[in-house]
């Protein structure tokens, strides 16, 4: 569903390559995480693939095809929901299709109408962001990003901002819309229990600029409750991985 061959970028006002001859695949359907130390690039990845920067060299695949030229081929959610707060819930969920145009007004409400029910907010479309709490924020933009209508789905952090009992609410949630929907999602995070108990592989940045992304696949099957988490096999990979970060934070 995604991959990146070779891919290379820097930003302009540095002298080196923060991404440097990365090559990654995600396949269809799959819940990936990507972890690592902070400002290690992890965003610049999603920057990468949603054609926000452009790529020094190599090339990026969405669904086999290289992505340049293209629009609409992933939903990006970024750590801030974002939502317009002058705009209603159902103005903002609107957006997407309204940037991309061509879809009859009585369509975008019926398909806005649809997802908030999908995402358990059926009733709140008149109200502005600031009317909602935090996770229902974030299940709006969610919606909102589900509305790009988008097979590969970008999670920059959704949860970092929520308390925790919001946001493990969110993540139970997330694995529900998940399992339903069969999308394809990469999710960034900072939280190694968020990314082993959402995720059938976590990749873990290794060093910087990123070469490679080391990949561990979670031994726990889908549907997953927390309970999951306390499993030895789990509670072995955490570790791990939390050693692993622990390392490169200290060279
Ligand atoms: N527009 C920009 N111009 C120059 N440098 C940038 C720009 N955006 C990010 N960077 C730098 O690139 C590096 C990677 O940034 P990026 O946001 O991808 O990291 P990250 O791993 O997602 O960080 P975090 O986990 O803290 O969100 C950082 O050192 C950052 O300072």
């Amino acid at each position: 569903m995604l991959e990146f061959r070779n891919v290379t970028f820097q930003y302009d006002v540095e002298d080196f390559n923060i991404i440097d001859d990365l090559s990654f695949h995600i396949g269809k359907g799959e819940f990936v995480s990507v972890i690592g130390p902070s400002g290690c690039g992890k965003s610049t990845i999603f920057r990468l693939t949603g054609q926000l920067l452009t790529r020094k060299s190599g090339d990026i695949l969405v669904g086999g095809e290289s992505i340049d030229g293209r629009r609409g081929y992933c939903g990006y959610m970024p750590q801030r929901d974002l939502l317009f707060p002058w705009r209603t819930v159902n103005e903002n969920l609107r957006l997407p299709m309204e940037v991309r145009g061509g879809i009859p007004r009585a369509e975008m409400d019926r398909r806005v109408a649809e997802t908030l029910e999908h995402v358990g907010l059926a009733g709140w479309g008149d109200k502005r962001p600031e009317e909602l709490s935090g996770g229902m924020r974030q299940r709006a933009a969610f919606a909102r990003t589900l509305l790009t209508g988008s097979e590969l789905l970008l999670l920059d952090e959704p949860f970092s901002a929520l308390d925790f009992l919001t946001r493990i609410t969110m993540q139970e949630w997330l694995l529900d819309q998940w399992e339903r929907d069969s999308k394809t999602v990469l999710f960034i995070t900072h939280d190694v229990e968020e990314a082993i108990f959402l995720s059938g592989r976590v990749l873990v940045v290794e060093d910087t600029p990123i070469r490679r992304l080391r990949s561990f696949e979670v031994p726990a099957p889908y549907p997953r409750t927390r309970a999951c988490l306390t499993e030895p096999r789990m509670l072995e990979l955490r570790e791990n991985l939390i050693s692993l970060l622990r390392r490169e934070v200290s060279e």
